[in-house]
């Protein structure tokens, strides 16, 4: 393969409602997608999970953009690539970045799954034709309508809730649910707003079987996620704080997480995220899939890297109803009785709808 053209397009997506996290409240979404065409004409598509805030991690679209074009893209123009996991050897001398880089390297993944005649799982090593869902529910004004939301996407069949936690919800928000739905598998997600100092309200959580708590203490820790793990019971699942398979080892190894969220983005790509993947099958730590609030291109990587054996529990991509009035694939996806089904066709097995995509696109170039 060898890319003879690159197309970076901004566009603006309006959430059908705020998304709240311990961090700040998403009304709409601003996001990139990058179009990529080899020489032989075939055309492969990534999206830049980075929000147009600082507030997940520290990129943001306009660095991305810059990294995109100043850096990533000259790398990778005109150079003959023979499988997508000498993107990430390419990009090696770019330190960080992540999601910049996975914006690419998702795009060339797509074109080397369509070159040998494949899915995008099946190139990724992926056996499974169906996935299983959960759904990550924001913070809410009251406990009455987070109740409603759950109760709604019970009935929808999303195979487990993750609820947004934050000091002054958290305890008495998880006591209720565990009331109402007996039966339901509940997570936590913190999104770094604890520390270690709150493990005693922590610990009140270990009283409602939550499968794990995402992320509680500060974005860039593994040290006091260990000392967390050995007061309480709830698994810890990382998610901000792994970057990388060797992130991953030294958690591991630490003991400060029992369970990964694998998100694209965050690590770098597809090569970065199927090696956590395989160092955890190995380590027995069960992995599953995050979300970034994706549109459909997004959403279609993941539900690819998803098929990989240990992906064992229910990842946060949602149908593409979850956050759009109308997504920028087709067909959309669909989630029934909690599972999303597995495109068999070459590539992400979606197509791009342009119409939608340049009706929403507020900025865009092209690079050869
Ligand atoms: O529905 C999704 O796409 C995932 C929602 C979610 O939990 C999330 C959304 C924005 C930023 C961070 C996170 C997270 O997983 O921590
Ligand atoms: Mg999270």
């Amino acid at each position: 393969m060898k890319m003879s053209e690159i197309t970076i397009r901004q566009l603006k997506m309006k959430l059908k409602a705020p998304f709240t996290t311990s961090f700040g409240t998403f009304e709409e979404r601003d996001f990139l997608v990058l179009e990529a065409k080899d020489e032989s004409g075939l055309i492969g598509w990534g999206e830049s999970v980075a929000f147009h805030s600082p507030w997940y991690n520290e990129e943001t679209l306009q660095t991305n953009w810059h990294m995109l074009e100043d850096f990533l893209i000259p790398l990778i123009l005109n150079k003959e690539i023979h499988h997508p996991d000498e993107v990430s050897q390419l990009f090696e001398p770019i330190r960080k970045n992540n999601m910049a880089k996975s914006t690419i390297e998702g795009a060339i993944w797509d074109i080397y799954a369509q070159q040998t005649g494949q899915s995008l799982a099946a190139a990724l090593g992926g056996k499974k034709d169906k996935i299983e869902v959960g759904i990550s529910i924001g913070i809410q004004n009251s406990i009455e309508e987070l109740v409603v939301l759950v109760d709604g996407y019970v009935k929808e069949g999303y195979k487990r809730m993750k609820i947004k936690i934050k000091p002054g919800w958290d305890v008495e928000v998880m006591r209720t649910l565990r009331e109402i739905f007996p039966d339901v598998a509940f997570m936590a997600d913190a999104n770094s707003a604890y520390r270690l100092e709150d493990a005693e309200t922590l610990k009140q959580l270990d009283a409602f079987q939550l499968t794990m708590i995402e992320q509680p203490l500060a974005s860039d820790d593994i040290i006091d996620h260990a000392s967390l793990q050995k007061l309480i019971e709830t698994p810890i699942c990382l998610d901000e704080s792994i970057h990388s398979l060797e992130d991953a080892r030294k958690a591991v190894e630490l003991g400060s997480t029992k369970i990964i969220n694998i998100k694209i983005g965050r690590v770098g790509g597809l090569t970065e995220a199927k090696k956590i993947h395989d160092y955890c099958e190995a380590h027995d730590i069960p992995v599953w899939c995050g979300g970034m609030l994706e549109s459909g291109i997004g959403r279609a990587h993941n539900v690819a890297l998803t098929t990989l054996s240990n992906f064992i529990l229910p990842g946060d991509t949602a149908g593409s109803n979850r956050y759009w009035e109308k997504d920028i694939i087709e067909p959309e996806i669909v989630v029934k009785g909690g599972y999303i089904e597995v495109p068999q066709q070459v590539g992400i097995g979606y197509e791009i709808n342009r119409e939608t995509v340049n009706s929403l696109t507020v900025a865009q170039k092209t690079y050869q």
